[in-house]
């Protein structure tokens, strides 16, 4: 589904993201770990589009998209959660959902603002699948509420929820257990979980190993920029390359 050839980036003659190589198979939930500084939100950013990577190539789905603008990316299938994304304020949570699918109708902004006919039916399609959404992510009965007042938990399970409204084949998760803790971060897991069952593939990047370990099929490890280990998480946390790489390092 996602191919890394050989990408690189560097800031100021200092490289980010060294040589870097991966792939993402169809239906798999692949973690990115690494300690602090080691190129993860990097990676990332090359990887949705945020970032132009100076070497290397990118293949989705097949093509080519190295080149192609975050939004052009986002049209193939990739979706993204960003760690700092927040909610609108002043509206539901159904509305906060239905915002992000006002683009893809026929009718768009300009019927909606003119509340045109076509916009009413629209209107209703919209919600409807703004609750499908909802439902999915485990937040239907708290459609009507204004968004601002969820808890951080349900927050972020709110993004999720747009997320998954644009149909992604491949959903990228920025550190989406960051602020989370106990209840609402198991909440969260189990969701990824229900996510994985239903076929789609994601892709995480984590601060949190524990998290990343428990749910992804696959483990790659940066340090310094460079991928030091990659393959199923049990294997990965026993390799010494990365005990070494965490040393000292609070994970
Ligand atoms: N825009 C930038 N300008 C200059 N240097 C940058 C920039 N972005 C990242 N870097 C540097 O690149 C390296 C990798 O940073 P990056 O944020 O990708 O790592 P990370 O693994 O996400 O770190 P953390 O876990 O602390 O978020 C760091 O040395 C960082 O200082």
């Amino acid at each position: 589904m996602l191919t890394v050839t050989g990408v690189s980036r560097s800031f100021g003659g200092v490289y980010a993201v060294r040589d870097v190589s991966l792939t993402i198979a169809d239906g798999e939930v692949c973690g990115i770990i690494g300690p602090n500084g080691a190129g993860k939100s990097t990676l990332f950013n090359l990887i949705t589009g945020h970032l132009a990577a100076d070497h290397g190539q990118i293949s989705f789905l097949g093509q080519r998209v190295d080149r192609l603008a975050p939004h052009r990316r986002a049209r193939l299938g990739m979706s993204i959660v960003f760690q700092a994304a927040r909610v609108f304020r002043g509206m539901t949570v159904r509305e906060n959902v239905m915002v992000g699918l006002h683009g893809r109708t026929r009718a768009g902004f300009v019927s909606a603002a003119l509340r045109l006919p076509r916009h009413r039916r629209d209107e209703r399609e919209i919600a409807a699948e703004a609750d499908t959404a909802l439902e999915r992510v485990g937040l239907a009965e708290w459609a009507d509420r204004p968004a601002d007042r969820l808890p951080i938990g349900q927050q972020r399970a709110l993004q999720l929820a747009r997320a998954l409204c644009a149909r992604p084949r491949l959903l990228l998760l920025d550190e989406p257990a960051s602020g989370l803790r106990g209840q609402e971060r198991e909440r969260l897991a189990a969701l990824v979980e229900e996510l994985r069952a239903g076929g789609l593939t994601i892709l995480l990047i984590e601060h949190d190993v524990a998290f990343v370990t428990r749910l992804a099929d696959r483990v790659v490890v940066l340090d310094l920029g460079q991928v030091i280990a990659d393959g199923p998480p049990a294997e990965v946390r026993a390799d010494p390359l990365v005990l070494a790489a965490y040393l000292g390092q609070a994970t």
